[in-house]
Formats: C-alpha cells, structure tokens, sequence
C-alpha cells in the first residue's frame, strides 16, 4: 500500500524526517509518534502535497513526486485539525467533498447519505456543523475521506478531543472501515493503547526517524501469565489475599501487576497474575478458588501491551530523543479527556 526510500523532509530549522524507509501491506496500521514525530508532514508528502527533501516514496504503487493527482483520487484523507465550515450542513459538505472527488451529482448525493449514516450522523446531517461537538465534527471528517469509495484512507489523529466514550465509537468505526468496506487505513496517535487495540500493524516514528515497524501481535505477544480475579467471602474478606497465599503455599509463582492495571481499573487490587507452568496451573487456581470458598471472576492469559515494549530496547532510544523533560512512553496521557489508563508517548 505505502513504500518510502530513505524519505527525508528538511524544513530550515528542523529535520521532520530523516532517512525513513518502510513497508506497509493492506489492513490497518498505525502510525505511532510523540507531538512533532513527523507523523503530518510523512502524510502530506505520501498524498503528493508536500514534496520530500530526498528519498522516495510510493501509495498503491504510484509516485508521490509526480503522480499525487492520481494518488488523491484514490486515498482519503482526514486531517488533523478543525477545517469544516461553520455555516453548512453535514450533509452538503461532504457532497460538496464527493463532487471535488469527481463523483457525479447524484451518485455525490447518494454516497453522502450511506457514508454519514456509517459515520452514525443522522438528522444532525442538516444542521450547520458550527454548532456540531467535536465527536460529531470528528466523524463529518471521517466521512468526506470514505465518501469517494477510496482504497486507503489517512487518518491524521482522528481520536484528538474526544472524551474516552467518544474515542471507543471513533475507534470501532475505523476498525469497520476496513472489516466492512475493505479500505486500508493508515491512522496516526500518540496513544499507544488504542492502536493496541485498533491496528493489525504498528509503525513508530521519533524525532522523523523510524523505529520499529511489526505487527501488533509481535508487539502484543502472549505470556505464560495468567491474570486472575476472584471475589471475597465472609470466611475470606481479601479473597485475592487468601488465593495469593494458597498458590504461594503451592509453590506457583506470582508476579506483581503493573502499576497501570493495579490502579483505577475495575477489579483492580483483587487480580492476581500468576505464572503459569502449563494446562495444569489452570487447573490448580480453579480447584484452589473452590476449596477457598471464592467466586471466580476471570481466569485469562495476559498479552504484553505495546506500552510494555516501550519500556525497554527501542523505547530507552525513544525517550532519550524525546528530551530530558519528556515524560516516558508509558506515562498517563496528560489530558484530561484522555483515559487515565492509556499509555502515550508524548
Ligand atoms: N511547514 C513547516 N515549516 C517548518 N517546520 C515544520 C513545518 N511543518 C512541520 N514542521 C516541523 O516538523 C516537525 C514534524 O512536524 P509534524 O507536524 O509532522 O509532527 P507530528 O508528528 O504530526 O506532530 P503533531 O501530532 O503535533 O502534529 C515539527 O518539529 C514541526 O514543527
């Protein structure tokens, strides 16, 4: 979908990308990378808007330097900033944006409607957007890039503003861009745990340099850790406790949980994570939380979260370019709309 050669782009005080080369197939991926990564400026150039200083780069196999026409007619963009008009309607705009595409008026017409009922607008389509929420200016966005039927859409930052309700809808509709209509979606975030969960693979950019490209299951790969959590008794009133100190006795091993599942997540202080040596350790926590009297909530394995990856290798580069200042990959996202358990890298 997306190939780039030794892409750099100079401004004439900053290098916003340097020397990037990278592959990206089909699916989603994400483009992962603090405030000022060189997330933007890698997406105005792959749409042949912004020529690069050197390199090369190429969208379904077309040239940015010479054919970004052609490029445009076949890739969506969403961009990151405000920029709908505040006195028309939903509704005209985006066929004003299908016309600009080149679809004629009444297919312009017709693809509006299915792409704002997909975006989940609905009599809201007809008000002038200035009195629209964000979460509703974020999905008019979104339906002007699908709205032309493209093969790849580019998603710059779509979740920003959006309170944790807001960012869960605007990430299950991306997933569906491509499970239901089987368009390719680059997005970009500095937030690490929604690409988790929304991308099949992630790419991470610093200071306009890359540094990993995989898949979101090498990042995200199973443990042998089993996160369990049981209820309390009367005769245990720290259930959690009670089991700990039997699988101790058992010789199971248990690890800590981490600070970001330990805090402010439901269940949180009664889960457990605990080694598990094979099939049989299953069996023992299970026959161990009947003999205590408990109530089983879950028993699951545990994935390492890409915020995890961070912590180490790549990640100490990471935030030694980001400054001394910078607060690590894994630490909360300072906004407040944000989720408090979500990892950033700003
Ligand atoms: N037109 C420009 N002129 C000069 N410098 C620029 C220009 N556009 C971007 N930059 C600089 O290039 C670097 C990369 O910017 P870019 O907008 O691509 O980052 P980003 O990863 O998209 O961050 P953000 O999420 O904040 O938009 C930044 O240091 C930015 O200040």
């Amino acid at each position: 979908m997306i190939a780039t050669e030794s892409l750099s782009k100079r401004f004439p005080k900053v290098t916003a990308l340097d020397r990037l080369t990278m592959d990206i197939g089909p699916g989603v991926t994400g483009l992962v990378g603090s405030n000022g990564a060189g997330k933007s400026t890698l997406i105005k150039i792959l749409l042949g808007l912004s020529p690069a200083t050197e390199g090369r780069a190429a969208v379904l196999g077309l040239d940015v330097a010479t054919e970004g026409g052609a490029i445009r007619e076949s890739v969506g963009y969403m961009p990151e900033h405000d920029c709908l008009p505040p006195d028309v309607s939903a509704t005209e705009f985006v066929v004003h944006m299908a016309r600009m595409s080149g679809l004629p008026p009444t297919a312009a017409r017709e693809r509006t409607a299915d792409t704002l009922r997909h975006v989940g607008l609905y009599e809201e389509r007809y008000r002038p957007m200035g009195g629209y929420s964000t979460g509703m200016k974020q999905r008019v966005k979104l339906a002007q890039a699908l709205v032309h039927d493209p093969k790849l859409v580019f998603l710059d930052e779509p979740t920003n503003g959006l309170d944790p309700v807001g960012r869960d809808e605007m990430l299950g509709l991306i997933r569906r861009v491509h499970t239901d209509f089987g368009i390719s979606v680059l997005v970009t975030s500095h937030l690490l745990g929604e690409l988790e969960r929304t991308c099949d693979h992630v790419v991470v950019v610093d200071g306009g340099k890359l540094l990993r490209s995989s898949s979101t299951s090498d990042f995200t790969q199973s443990t042998a850790i089993l996160a369990v959590e049981v209820t309390d008794s009367d005769t245990h009133p720290d259930g959690a406790l009670a089991l700990r100190e039997a699988l101790a006795e058992a010789g199971i091993g248990l690890s800590e949980p981490a600070a970001d599942e330990a805090e402010g997540l439901p269940g949180a202080g009664h889960i457990l994570l605990v080694e598990a040596a094979g099939d049989e350790t299953y069996d023992l926590v299970r026959d161990t939380v009947v003999e205590l009297g408990l109530g089983l909530v879950r028993m699951e394995q545990r994935r390492h979260r890409i915020a995890e990856v961070f912590h180490t290798g790549d990640a100490d580069a990471a935030r030694t370019t980001n400054g001394p200042h910078a607060p690590t990959p894994s630490s909360p996202d300072p906004t407040p709309a944000a989720a408090p358990q979500e990892a950033s890298t700003r």
